[in-house]
């Protein structure tokens, strides 16, 4: 078995950023979901960090329809096939092992798990794993980091989450093996608290027009 990347690549191909979020109260879910996607970013990743994340990705993926939402933090086979229950189309881990191997091997839901090092990209890759997140990319060396493994490593491409803001994605879309990144600036948890979703819009549309240069 292998990665699905025929539902991945248009996710990870469709915005230069994945919003990262994290639902406090549930009936923020699904006007964050909704601002976002005003703002141009409908693939968004609600991570499994609180207790109502599970609740959230249902509304959302029930209410939202023009969101596309995918589940985050996602650490093992029980977040795996509780993310997809609720109605997750994507899934991301910041690590890969062989229990989401089998997890995802039973899934129509495709899987974007982390790699770092050269070793856990290498196994990532013999397991069928092309496209990886990178994480956390800030702390593990950024895009100086990322572009050093462009040559060796031909053929991955990643999603560098972690520390990633407006004003450093550029530099890691710039690079010739990341397709998008990811990251928490677009709602922030204090917008999100006051529940400012023009201001959350406009963080998205500013992100949305973020661009690789091609
Ligand atoms: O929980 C996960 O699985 C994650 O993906 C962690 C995220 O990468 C960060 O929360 C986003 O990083 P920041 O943009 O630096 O806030």
């Amino acid at each position: 078995m292998a990665q699905k990347t025929d539902l991945l690549l248009p996710v990870m191909t469709g915005q230069p950023v994945i919003p990262v979020i994290k639902i406090a109260r549930l009936a923020d879910a699904v006007p964050l979901a909704r601002a976002l996607a005003r703002g141009g970013l409908k693939a968004i990743e609600i991570t499994l960090r609180t207790p109502v994340a599970l609740d959230a990705i249902k509304l959302v993926a029930n209410e939202v329809e023009e969101a596309v939402t995918g589940a985050g933090t996602i650490l093992n086979r029980k977040h795996f096939e509780g993310a997809v229950e609720a109605g997750s189309r994507f899934i991301v881990s910041p690590g890969l092992t062989p229990q989401l191997v089998a997890a995802a091997d039973e899934s129509n839901v495709p899987l974007l798990p982390g790699a770092v090092t050269s070793s856990e990209i290498m196994t990532a890759l013999e397991a069928g794993y092309s496209l990886l997140k990178f994480f956390p990319a800030e702390q593990a060396g950024g895009a100086a980091y990322l572009k050093s493994l462009s040559s060796p490593l031909a053929g991955v491409r990643f999603c560098p989450t972690g520390g990633v803001t407006e004003k450093n994605a550029p530099t890691y879309l710039g690079l010739p093996n990341v397709l998008c990144v990811g990251g928490s600036w677009v709602a922030p948890d204090e917008l999100v608290a006051d529940g400012k979703w023009a201001q959350i819009e406009d963080l998205a549309r500013q992100a949305a027009t973020l661009s690789k240069p091609r």
